[in-house]
């Protein structure tokens, strides 16, 4: 019996010693578990230390988010990772890297990162943040026909009149640079794709779509909403303790309303047989052939403003700032310009071929001024090998423009070295379909301005110091973008005036066609 009884003690013993090693057991593999959660797995790319939890995620930068992947990329070299959590965030820092991540690897590097709040505001119909796939190669082939260098060579008519209406906008009142370049981009934007020109910057269309776009960066900018994306569970706050997400259904309805009636208006005039051959009347009449709900003609729509609009903007806003930080260029581009246009006539697109330096300032203030510093993030389908490093599946992969583009020489190179198409327009399947377009009211207006304008910097009243415009003055956000900023700009001579005026006049016949697509407001 005692016996018995210390059997059953020893045994309750043994069974108290097993259920101890055994917690003691999990104890220890759920603590290195955790302890491993964020390190660095060994055949990544090297990276900054990491924490035990966090990884990399307490130095991920918050704002300006180039420069410290540039400066880690002088350290980690040019393909390095990032830890954020238990996942990996991979950046590519040179061109060749870029070629073998973006080109070589393009069938599982062209995914796009799941955003929450993209998600949110466009529900995966949007093509600049549209998942690899079907879906996506459907939008993209339509973006294709509209945008291919043939198809821009029918938008050219209406860039023409929309450049010669900035010339004469920017003679009449020159204080009002900043927002006629503004409603010159937007106008080119809309006429090519809605059929709607806007003659004014304070034109309803071209006020609300400024205003979403605010709204949107300011949701996506650093601290803008939570990391939904990192901790998934933050989704399910909910709205009235997350105002990012009441901003979400503003921004999306207040697109809506803005958009659909833009459809509409191409819908009316297919209808009516007043057709302006924009590219929404031309694919509302090809619905079945791109496999379109009406949705998605809408949504490429919207892409297409959202993403061409604004950028064709900034780019001309920089170049105007590094003329006026570097003089002695301006005077060699417009000597170059006067020899080869003289005061008779205004340039053509052509003539870009004839003005090797004018050419050399646009690459070098795409190479010192890249859009987006580090472009739009794309994302791995599958797990990889890149640079001889394993890559995994879901991993997004940053390609770091400024990083790039900074790597190399600075200085107008008119060697024909550097490469004509510079990298500011990311790269592989999901590179700029707009770069054609872009190019060519980039290459119109540069010329355009230099041959027609003197521009020069302003003087402080009380000192008379010259005010250099800082251009590092942008907004933090995807795209980099410069505030106002303050230049004198006059015509060189009153001749040019004059043709700056005969050309708008000129231009009054091509704008009628696109005039007349009056706004209905009011649908979905
Ligand atoms: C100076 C002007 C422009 C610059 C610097 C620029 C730059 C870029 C960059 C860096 C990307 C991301 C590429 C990547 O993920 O690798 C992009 C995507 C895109 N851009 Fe542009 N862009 C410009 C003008 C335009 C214009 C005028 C349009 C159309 C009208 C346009 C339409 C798009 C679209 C639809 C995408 C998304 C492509 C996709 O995800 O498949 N862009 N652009």
């Amino acid at each position: 019996m005692i016996g018995g009884h210390t059997a059953l003690i020893v045994n309750s013993y043994s069974y108290d010693t097993d259920g101890l090693s055994l917690l003691a057991i999990i104890f220890v593999w759920v603590v290195q578990h955790l302890w491993r959660i964020g390190s660095r797995e060994q055949a990544l790319p090297p990276g900054p230390p990491t924490l035990p939890l966090l990884g990399n995620l307490h130095v991920f930068p918050q704002t300006r988010a180039h420069l410290k992947f540039t400066e880690w990329a002088r350290t980690y070299g040019e393909i390095y990772s990032l830890k954020i959590g238990s996942g990996t965030a991979i950046v590519v820092s040179s061109s060749k890297m870029a070629r073998e991540c973006f080109e070589l690897h393009g069938a599982t590097t062209s995914d796009r990162p799941a955003i929450h709040v993209g998600e949110l505001v466009y529900k995966g119909l949007e093509l600049p943040f549209s998942r690899y796939g079907p879906h996506w190669r459907n939008l993209r082939r339509a973006a294709h026909d509209l945008l291919n260098r043939e198809a821009c060579l029918s938008h050219l008519p209406i860039q023409r009149a929309e450049a010669s209406q900035l010339m004469y906008d920017v003679l009449q009142q020159p204080q009002h640079l900043y927002q006629h370049i503004r409603r010159y981009a937007a106008s080119v934007a809309l006429s090519v794709t809605f059929g709607l020109h806007c003659s004014t910057y304070d034109n309803p269309v071209i006020e609300e779509f400024y205003e979403c776009q605010r709204k949107w960066e300011h949701i996506l900018r650093p601290g803008g909403h939570p990391p939904v994306d990192i901790f998934p569970i933050l989704k399910y706050i909910p709205e009235r303790w997350a105002s990012w997400k009441g901003l979400c259904r503003e921004v999306r309805s207040r697109q809506r309303e803005l958009y659909f009636p833009l459809v509409q208006n191409c819908i009316d005039r297919i209808e009516s047989d007043r057709r302006n051959h924009s590219f929404i009347e031309y694919v509302l009449e090809h619905e079945d052939h791109y496999e379109f709900t009406r949705e998605m003609t809408v949504y490429l729509g919207v892409s297409l403003i959202e993403a061409g609009a604004d950028t064709a903007a900034i780019f001309l806003q920089f170049f105007l700032i590094f003329m006026l930080a570097h003089p002695d260029i301006k005077f060699r581009a417009q000597k170059e310009i006067d020899d080869v246009i003289g005061d008779n006539r205004n340039p053509n697109l052509e003539d870009i071929g004839d003005l090797p330096y004018i050419k050399a300032i646009i690459n070098e203030v795409h190479r010192c001024r890249p859009i987006a510093p580090t472009a739009i993030p794309h994302a791995a389908t599958k797990d990889e090998k890149i640079g001889g490093f394993f890559i995994p599946k879901g991993s997004p992969i940053f390609m770091n423009i400024w990083g790039i583009e900074h790597g190399t020489k600075p200085g107008v190179d008119t060697t024909g070295l550097r490469s004509d198409m510079p990298m500011s327009f990311g790269g592989g399947r999901r590179i700029c379909p707009g770069v054609h377009l872009a190019y060519n009211s980039i290459a119109m207006n540069v010329m355009n301005l230099l041959w027609a304008f003197n521009v020069e910097l302003p003087k402080d009243p009380l000192t008379g110091n010259p005010i250099l415009p800082d251009e590092d003055d942008t907004t933090d956000g995807i795209l980099l973008t410069p505030k106002p900023f303050k230049c004198v700009i006059i015509p060189r001579s009153q001749a040019k005036a004059d043709l700056i005026r005969k050309q708008f006049e000129a231009a009054k016949p091509t704008f009628e066609l696109f005039d007349n697509a009056a706004l209905k407001r009011g649908a979905t």
